[in-house]
């Protein structure tokens, strides 16, 4: 499990958001909701400790992130996956040592292990043919798909998803949604979610938060959240069911 607790952060007298608590349960996806710049990168940031609060703190399995030493800490990072919002693959190098690359850095794996590894990653996003391709010829879906292989092939507890299905269509948007899942199904994964897509929210998370004039300004299961009576939460959903109207019509 991962336990935020009272965390604040600020970078000068950028105030992003303070005193922000929720728990991350094992198992469970949890999308991370809100509108641009609001904080939700920054948050995603410290559950690894890529990023130091003003105040807080961050526990997996009851150990707070910000006290670790050098090496417990890169031990930390390692069971967490991320899926960087452009893929983030290397362009020249092909999608095979792509994915590879994880395995070459940080383990001590044969060559025919990382070959099993790698092949079994790119089975999982449905591109076992696309191997020897170069990054710079796949299409923006294939891109993320390429990311979530690298990101799950350290075979992480977290994957940590940044805006997964921004910048494609629907219908791409759809298979990546249905990955996210078969991820959390079959890898027994937890899953952090920042999105804008509302859509993408109501078919992968359990827990939604909320993020809003600098707090935490909702936090709950998905499906009580179109109940909610917090105001600035059902304009943001009504606002996004509005660009998924206008996106599918
Ligand atoms: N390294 C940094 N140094 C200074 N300010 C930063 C840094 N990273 C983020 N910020 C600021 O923190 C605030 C929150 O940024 P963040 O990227 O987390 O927003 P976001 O909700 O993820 O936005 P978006 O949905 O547009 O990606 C912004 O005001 C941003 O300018």
């Amino acid at each position: 499990m991962i336990e935020i607790k009272n965390l604040t952060k600020s970078f000068g007298d950028n105030l992003v958001w303070s005193d922000v608590s929720f728990k991350i349960e094992d198992g469970e996806t949890t999308a991370v909701i809100g509108k641009s710049g609001c904080g939700k990168s920054v948050l995603l940031k410290h559950l690894n400790a890529l990023l130091y609060p003003d105040e807080g703190e961050v526990l997996i399995d009851g150990k707070c992130v910000f006290e670790l030493s050098y090496s417990q800490l890169r031990k930390v990072r390692q069971r967490f996956g991320i899926l960087f919002q452009g893929g983030a693959l290397f362009d020249s190098i092909s999608t095979y040592e792509n994915v590879a690359f994880p395995l070459r850095y940080f383990t001590e794996q044969t060559d025919e292990e990382i070959e099993h590894n790698v092949m079994e990653a790119l089975g999982m996003v449905n591109l076992e043919h696309a191997g020897e391709k170069s990054t710079s010829e796949l299409s923006g879906g294939m891109r993320k798909r390429v990311g979530l292989a690298r990101a799950i092939i350290l075979k992480p507890d977290y994957l940590l998803y940044d805006e997964p299905t921004s910048g494609l269509d629907p219908r791409t948007s759809e298979e990546i949604n249905e990955l996210i899942n078969t991820m959390a199904d079959n890898l027994d994964i937890t899953s952090i979610v920042i999105t804008h897509d509302m859509h993408s929210v109501l078919e992968v998370a359990e827990k939604v938060a909320f993020l809003d004039e600098q707090k935490l300004s909702w936090f709950g299961k998905t499906e009580d959240m179109k109940h909610s009576d917090n105001k600035n939460l059902i304009d943001f959903i009504s606002a996004s069911e509005y660009q998924i109207t206008k996106k599918t019509a």
